[in-house]
């Protein structure tokens, strides 16, 4: 499959060859390529099961692939060091339950860590660029309140910030919107676009194709494992797409469609 070009044909911050992987004989990915352009937003869409979380692992590093292999700026991950990773890539999970009533602040703050050690001492740089993304999200009301009291929207978004102050240039969220609000998905949404538009690359796994549409510059379409189609949301999401990629028939489609026009 070929890539679609992307602004220029810039060299990609993160690519991926030729990946597969699989749990003992159950194969979850095949022969998945794809790069990762700064400034963009890259959305991945496919069924429940199909091998988004497994990607984002892959490309993050968290997991090997059993073929094939993912790069940072032209080296292999192999070959570097979680911290020289943890540099470069940001990750925010799909759920996450912290065993410790931290505030927010701290959560965030959590992500300063590959800057100053584990043990290391916060810095005054630390603190201000923490309160810079607190408020850049606007959770810095909720600063201070412990992390296990707080919704799973707000739990979403103080994630958000632990990524945002690492200084990665790439963002992976996992179904970011997920728990979040009308309101609150539409903030997330539009700022992970300026983020791409201030620099960043961001990916993102997502159930719905109209988040996609409304920032993403490409969308990667996964079905059982394998690459269906890559490019822009015009081009790939198309009705027909949609109805093949989610087993959907004509009908539930043409209700589904109906009642997001209608909202
Ligand atoms: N730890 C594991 N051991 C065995 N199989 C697993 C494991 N984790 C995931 N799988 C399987 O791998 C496949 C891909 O899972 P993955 O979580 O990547 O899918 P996904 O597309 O992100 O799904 P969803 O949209 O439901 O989050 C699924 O069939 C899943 O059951």
């Amino acid at each position: 499959m070929t890539q679609q070009p992307f602004k220029g044909r810039r060299a990609p911050l993160l690519y991926a060859d030729n990946l597969a992987f699989h749990y003992d004989d159950h194969e979850v990915l095949n022969s998945v390529s794809v790069d990762v352009f700064a400034g963009e937003v890259l959305a991945l869409l496919g069924p429940n099961g199909t091998g988004k979380s497994t990607l984002l692992k892959l490309l993050l590093g968290l997991t090997q692939p059993s073929r094939g292999s993912v790069g940072l700026g032209g080296t292999p991950l192999t070959q570097l060091s979680r911290r020289t990773i943890a540099g470069q890539i940001a990750y925010v999970p799909q759920h996450h339950v912290s065993p410790f009533p931290y505030s927010v602040r701290q959560v965030v703050a959590m992500g300063r860590f590959h800057h100053s050690g584990l043990l290391g001492r916060s810095s005054q740089r630390d603190a201000l660029v923490v309160e810079q993304v607190l408020q850049r999200l606007r959770i810095d009301h909720l600063a201070g309140r412990p992390y296990t009291e707080i919704s799973g929207g707000e739990r979403q978004l103080a994630l958000v910030g632990r990524a945002l102050v690492q200084g990665a240039n790439i963002l992976m969220l996992d179904e970011p919107a997920s728990a979040l609000d009308f309101g609150h998905q539409a903030r997330l949404l539009a700022e992970l676009r300026q983020l791409a538009d201030d620099g960043y690359a961001v990916v993102m796994t997502t159930h719905h194709p109209h988040h996609a549409r409304m920032i993403a510059d490409r969308a990667l379409l996964l079905k059982n494992g394998i690459v269906n189609a890559v490019g822009t949301p015009a081009e790939v999401l198309t009705p027909v797409a949609i109805q093949q990629l989610y087993d959907l028939s004509e009908q539930e489609l043409a209700a589904f469609t109906r009642g997001m026009a209608a909202a």
